[in-house]
């Protein structure tokens, strides 16, 4: 299965330690990718070289300068998250042309559309037991990084695989009147995810993840939920279909 684990739920320290033990026993019983991203150490690392960045449709506009310090800030957070896991191969989409992607073009700058995963080489890892975590940095044909949104690249990597996806967030889940936790929408069809996108009570960075779900789905992915990584076991229950948001064609 792939897991992408979200920079907003990773914020503290020693509850993103639990969850990475959490993943290592999960990496015992099933062949698991971890796909992560890091909104919020990017966003920490642009501040303190007095960068500013703006969000046009949940993506950041990535000028060559931004692209430069988000990948030494998520080549950064790949590495401690590969120790924390243990037995972890960290990667971003340079490594053997993992993810090759072209430049949406326009004002988003450095933000790329993914083209390629390279499947066979996820595979190789894992047969010889190694969990692959994979950091949200594409490459381009010329060899240049691109910006990708952590869900599309754990979406694109789980229809590579074809494998069931979960996508690990600050909230528990889709939430029909958001904040609210008691409206937890436990499966969302797609004709569901398009009337709340299209209404607005599925906004900000959940729409990435739910049109990362849906992709992955649509590419043949075994399975697609959002849940929580705010809280230890929840992992375990959204393999298992009991927790979260499942996302259903
Ligand atoms: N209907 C909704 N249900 C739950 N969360 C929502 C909803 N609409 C918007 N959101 C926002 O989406 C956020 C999760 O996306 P994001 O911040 O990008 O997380 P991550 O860093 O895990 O990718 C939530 O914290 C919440 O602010
Ligand atoms: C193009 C684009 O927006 N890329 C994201 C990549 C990181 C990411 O997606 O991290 P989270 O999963 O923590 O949100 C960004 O620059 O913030």
């Amino acid at each position: 299965m792939i897991v992408k684990y979200g920079g907003n739920a990773m914020k503290n320290v020693e509850l993103r330690r639990t969850v990475a033990h959490e993943l290592a026993a999960l990496c015992r019983e099933h062949s698991l990718v971890v796909v992560h991203g890091g909104g919020p150490v990017i966003e920490r690392e642009l501040e303190r070289r007095g960068l500013r960045s703006e969000f046009v449709r949940g993506l950041r506009v990535t000028t060559p300068e931004a692209m430069h310090v988000i990948e030494m800030a998520l080549g950064q957070l790949n590495k401690e998250l590969s120790y924390e896991i243990g037995s972890a191969v960290g990667l971003m989409g340079h490594d053997s042309n993992l993810l090759v992607a072209e430049p949406l073009g326009g004002e988003l700058g450095r933000v790329g559309k993914i083209v390629s995963v390279n499947a066979e080489l996820l595979r190789k890892l894992l047969s010889v037991g190694l969990t692959p975590v994979v950091g949200c940095v594409a490459v381009d044909k010329r060899g240049a990084a691109l910006n990708i949104n952590a869900d599309t690249v754990a979406g694109a990597v789980a229809g590579a695989l074809r494998e069931g996806v979960i996508f690990l967030t600050d909230v528990d889940g889709v939430y029909r009147h958001f904040p609210d936790a008691a409206s937890l929408v436990e499966q969302l069809s797609r004709e569901e995810a398009e009337e709340g996108i299209a209404e607005g009570w599925i906004g900000g960075g959940m729409i990435p993840k739910v049109r990362a779900a849906l992709d992955a789905l649509r590419r043949g992915a075994a399975y697609a939920t959002i849940a929580s990584g705010m809280q230890a076991g929840v992992l375990e229950r959204a393999a298992a279909g009991q927790a979260g948001t499942r996302v259903v064609p």
